[in-house]
């Protein structure tokens, strides 16, 4: 196998400690062509639909590439911003934020995000780090709560390019912080300054994305983090049992997937005559599609429709101060042991300098 070519080596240049923040992926426009790319590339992870793998390509390019990216693409159109995705913003500027609340602490390190579908592709991105000079990397995918379908799909991913990589930096993997103090705090601090300036609908529904009910039966721990990351939200905000749910959106295919499902619960609420609710999507560190369309108009009508008579949907962390603090913590937890402050580098420069021009005796 042939490796890919290295960046120069250069004798003497201090090892750089880096960040990989990345997300799912998204379209590069919501057009279906687009959305088609993004989607072959997406449903032919063999992590997200597990299906045997003749069968299945069978069908995404018979099926379901033919009908769902015009579809798809027309709910995309319904939430792009003028500067792109949303979830393609956010990520990015949660990396930018990242790399500043990192050093204002005082670590001198290189802060990238990436994608694992679609572009800036993981593998991209790690040859770029290291051409910046990174020799240690620590890949943080932003799910709180770890599933085979992303968690493991972005370390397939870094570890695909590895198999690819002559001289590999150390690595390091931020698996899950469904239960972080600094997380669980942000989904406090989002939900509390929500009733502040809205107030309080009589239901708080914490909705997640779904999984295949089977993989719960497979060894996959997603569908128990989400239920703790819902009840220590709950008792954070002193919510009773019957003022809280925890439901699962986003269903895909015709198989069993994790319930109760959000928009039969919300309408199942409604018929039961509750009147107002809020709802909040904890899974997902930034706003897309699955929480701006799916949640926030089509879940939204749904309640309204069956009789439900406010319904209000609070943001992602996205790049909120209290958001940022926890993921900055979390990124600093996971770095320790990793020379992260300029202060060592340069005396370690110095020094090289001197042992390659044998000015320094050798031990
Ligand atoms: C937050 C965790 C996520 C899990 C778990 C997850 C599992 C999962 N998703 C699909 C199928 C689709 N998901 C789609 C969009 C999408 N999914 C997540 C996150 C999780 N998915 C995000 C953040 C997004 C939004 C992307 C964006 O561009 O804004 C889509 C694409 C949209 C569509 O056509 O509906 C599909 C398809 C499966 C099958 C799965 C578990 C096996
Ligand atoms: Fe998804
Ligand atoms: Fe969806």
């Amino acid at each position: 196998m042939a490796f890919n070519a290295e960046p120069d080596y250069r004798h003497g240049s201090a090892p750089r400690t880096a960040v990989l923040l990345c997300n799912l992926g998204t379209p590069d426009a919501p057009t279906a062509s687009a959305t088609r790319r993004y989607l072959a590339e997406f449903l032919a992870d063999p992590r997200v639909v597990e299906i045997p793998r003749l069968v299945w390509l069978l069908i995404l390019h018979g099926i379901i590439l033919r009908v769902r990216p015009a579809k798809s693409a027309a709910k995309y159109q319904s939430i792009w911003t003028q500067e792109g995705s949303p979830l393609q913003v956010w990520t990015g500027r949660q990396a930018k934020y990242l790399q500043g609340m990192l050093g204002e602490r005082g670590h001198k390190l290189l802060v990238k995000h990436a994608m694992r579908y679609g572009q800036p592709a993981i593998a991209a991105q790690l040859d770029e780090l290291k051409r910046e000079g990174a020799t240690r990397i620590l890949v943080l995918p932003a799910y709180p709560q770890y599933s085979g379908a992303t968690t493991a799909s972005v370390i397939d991913a870094v570890s695909l390019w590895a198999l690819k990589t002559r001289n590999v930096p150390e690595l390091r993997f931020i698996n899950r912080y469904h239960d972080d103090p600094l997380y669980i705090a942000a989904l406090v601090d989002s939900v509390r300054s929500h009733w502040q300036r809205e107030g309080r609908g009589d239901m708080l529904v914490m909705s997640f994305h779904g999984m295949p009910a089977r993989t719960l039966a497979l060894g996959d721990p997603y569908h128990c983090e989400c239920l703790k990351t819902g009840r220590l939200l709950a008792e954070a905000l002193g919510l009773a049992p019957d003022h809280y749910r925890v439901t699962f959106q986003s269903r895909f295919g015709k198989a069993k997937w994790l319930q109760p499902f959000t928009e039969p619960t919300l309408i199942e609420l409604a018929g039961k005559g509750l009147k107002s609710v809020d709802l909040i999507c904890p899974g997902f560190s930034a706003d897309c599609l699955e929480t701006l369309e799916e949640i926030d108009q089509e879940a939204r009508a749904a309640f309204l429709a069956a009789g439900g008579q406010a319904f209000a949907y609070i943001p992602c962390l996205n790049d909120s101060p209290a958001g940022m603090r926890a993921l900055t913590a979390l990124a600093e937890k996971h770095l320790q042991g990793w020379p992260t402050t300029s202060s060592a580098e340069p005396d370690l420069q110095q020094r090289e300098r001197a042992l390659a021009a044998g000015a320094e005796s050798r031990p």
